[in-house]
């Protein structure tokens, strides 16, 4: 087909005057993506696209954020190549961003594919790629067959691309597996048995991630072919030790959730008993866990009324305890969550060093003491630390040593019992090293602790017990501590400021995190910071070379929550479209341009000295940008109309208040939590 011919086919598509050619049902989505193409994305079908492949390190980036993912789907796609390896396919793994993070394919065709796009680190979003496969499947979130014509590019019509989307455990929409052929025949039946072998085997890697992620839950697996109940499942659940669904498959979610929604109010399968799914469940699920065979295994789920031949497979790692109804034995794996950790670097050396002697801590019950300028990121290192073990369930207690009144701070750590002050609460207070029983105690900023309670602290770390202030029974408690430091602890012993036998206890494994400015994997914190915040304002986490350029050269002095702050900042600014040079703060943008000396910031300088500068935006009034913020909850809305507001009104807080239908300690709330000040200190 001519360009011109494929031109007009496309524009009379979207204008709706020419049926389109496409296996039964997919032709909706193809005129749905051409519209969207030509309203939205302002493409035009006869232009040369040139495949958008992005750069390594946010390829790592994107691999790093499903990492425990890749693996199951790698064995996936490599049992899926086999059944098309010698038919001209290539497989490509995208995720929820459209780039291909793996890919499966003929080498010998290595220069054709990478063209073509059809190769590791190409965004295949449509607004890059037009109607496509992986993209508009990203869209659709259904199997979808986008075959030679139906790509809006013409230069893309060649192509046949098979794609499937795939759901994560929680039923998250992770990406989509695609089976693509370079130059496919102009018959669509190939395509239509490739999209049976691709869906499969979508299917066989959610399943074989949903076994592998609820290892620890009982699972039930139901199957409406009773032959192929033990090897194939429909649908299945994870269950709790109180028989409650904890985790549905994509099958159940739909299948399930239909019926429910015709029953009830309550859509969601997750959260309801199980006792909901069938007339008899005790006798169901005693049934179930027997090793019958699977003709005695059918059962009634009474929410569709289908006959399902059923398993139900018992937790395989010991982390939640098994004792739904008659507890199976089950093999003691303690299961290990080191991607948590992963996520916290890229490619730093000084870093990976961390981490890997992190990993090797974590389950072990020895007290790490974490050292770094401040804004390094300690707490978020701590709290990745205790998520990473076997105490994820259990509570992380972080306590800022220096934050705490020094006339509460013992009470608070400590507790008291009831009577022991006048005004107190009547029945005492559990104190919050004894709330953290079992789980991790994070002690920040320990060099701000007094001398007194540094030798209670000793007492409760050599001891492991409590003793509530007003009490003389002493509590057991089972503890890991991480402490941290900006301050330098040796230094303190010297002056007689902070016990050597507390710092001795506290340090079982010392590690140093270091200095943004120091990090060779800067690019990767600045894209990774770059995605959160963008996602808190429903914003395209895209950043121009020139706005990264400029991050990347600057000092850093208030380290990660400096970045995290401009970067939320600059996310403000733009338009969601993405972050451009003039959305950076002026003062960043200022600073740069008389390069700083490196090491204006020593390491024991303390948060307000390193983050104190003022920054304002650049031709615009001059703002600040908060050095600490609180933990940032989903923003209910955007921040721009509030800064065009508060610009309007010359930072008249009551006026852009009024202007914007709400009252004053709202706004100021919502300032402060977007870190907008006005352009001088108030
Ligand atoms: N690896 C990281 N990934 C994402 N965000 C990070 C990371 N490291 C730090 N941050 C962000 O930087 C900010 C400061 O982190 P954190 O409180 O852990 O630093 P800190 O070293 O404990 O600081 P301080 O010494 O002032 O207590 C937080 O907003 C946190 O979200």
């Amino acid at each position: 087909m001519s360009t011109q011919t494929h031109v007009e086919r496309v524009m009379a598509g979207v204008g709706g005057l020419m049926p389109l050619g496409g296996i039964d049902g997919l032709a909706e989505p193809i005129q749905r993506s051409w519209t969207r193409c030509i309203n939205q994305h302002k493409l035009h079908p006869g232009s040369a696209v040139v495949a958008h492949v992005e750069s390594q390190s946010r390829l790592r980036e994107c691999r790093g954020q499903i990492e425990e993912y890749l693996h199951v789907a790698r064995a996936g796609m490599e049992q899926l190549y086999k059944c098309v390896a010698g038919l001209g396919y290539v497989l490509l793994l995208a995720d929820s961003e459209g780039v291909t993070i793996d890919y499966i394919g003929d080498d010998s065709a290595d220069h054709a594919l990478r063209r073509g796009g059809l190769h590791l680190g190409a965004n295949w979003r449509e607004e890059y790629g037009g109607t496509n496969g992986i993209g508009t499947c990203l869209i659709e979130q259904q199997p979808f067959v986008c075959h030679r014509d139906d790509h809006f590019f013409w230069s893309n019509t060649s192509l046949s691309c098979v794609t499937t989307p795939l759901f994560d455990p929680e039923g998250q929409f992770l990406g989509v597996l695609d089976v693509s052929a370079l130059s496919a025949p102009v018959s669509r039946e190939t395509s239509q048995l490739a999209l049976g072998l691709t869906t499969m085997h979508g299917r066989m890697i959610e399943d074989a991630n949903f076994m592998r992620h609820f290892a620890d839950r009982w699972v039930l697996r139901l199957a409406t072919a009773g032959a192929l109940a033990d090897v194939a499942s429909d649908l299945m659940l994870a269950l709790d030790n109180d028989g409650i669904v904890v985790g549905a498959n994509s099958g159940a979610r739909r299948r399930l959730r239909t019926a429910a929604e015709w029953r009830s109010d309550n859509a969601d399968i997750i959260g309801r008993p199980i006792a909901d799914l069938f007339r008899d469940p005790m006798d169901a699920l005693s049934r179930l866990r027997k090793p019958h065979a699977s003709h005695d295994r059918a059962v009634l789920v009474t929410t569709d009324f289908v006959s399902y031949y059923g398993s139900l497979v018992p937790p395989r790692t010991q982390a939640r305890t098994a004792s739904m109804a008659t507890a199976v034995a089950s093999p003691s794996v303690t299961p290990t969550r080191e991607h948590v950790l992963d996520r916290l670097a890229g490619d730093d050396r000084h870093m990976q060093r961390v981490l890997d002697q992190a990993k090797r801590l974590v389950n072990k019950r020895i007290n790490v003491l974490i050292q770094g300028e401040t804004g390094t990121g300690k707490e978020v290192f701590a709290r990745a630390m205790h998520e990473a073990s076997a105490r994820v369930d259990k509570p992380f207690v972080a306590i800022n040593c220096a934050a705490i009144p020094e006339s509460l701070i013992e009470s608070e750590l400590f507790g008291y019992t009831a009577g022991t002050f006048t005004g107190a609460r009547a029945k005492g207070m559990k104190g919050l090293i004894q709330q953290s029983d079992g789980g991790t105690l994070f002690l920040d900023e320990i060099g701000d602790m007094p001398l007194s309670l540094q030798t209670r602290l000793l007492r409760v770390l050599s001891e492991r017990e409590v003793l509530p202030l007003g009490s003389d029974k002493p509590i057991a408690i089972d503890l890991t501590v991480i402490a941290a430091s900006h301050r330098d602890l040796r230094r303190q012993i010297a002056a007689g400021t902070f016990r050597e036998d507390l710092y001795y206890r506290l340090c079982g494994a010392t590690m140093a995190l270091p200095a943004l400015r120091e990090r060779q994997d800067r690019e990767y914190i600045i894209n990774h910071l770059l995605r959160e915040e963008s996602a808190k304002l429903n914003a395209r986490p895209w950043l121009q070379d020139r706005a990264l350029a400029q991050l990347l050269s600057y000092n850093w002095p208030g380290n990660v929550r400096e970045l995290r702050n401009v970067l939320r900042y600059a996310v403000a600014m733009s338009d969601g479209e993405g972050v451009f040079i003039e959305h950076l703060p002026a003062e960043l943008l200022a600073a740069n341009a008389v390069p700083r000396a490196v090491s204006s910031v020593p390491a024991s300088a303390s948060a307000d000295e390193a983050t104190a500068e003022p920054m304002s935006i650049a031709g615009v009034a001059p703002m600040h940008v908060e050095p600490e913020l609180p933990a940032v909850p989903p923003l209910p809305m955007k921040t721009q109309p509030l800064v065009t507001a508060l610009r309007r009104n010359k930072w008249n807080i009551s006026a852009a208040a009024a202007e914007l239908g709400m009252c004053r300690t709202t706004l100021y709330r919502q300032m402060k939590r977007y870190g907008i000040t006005p352009p001088t200190h108030w």
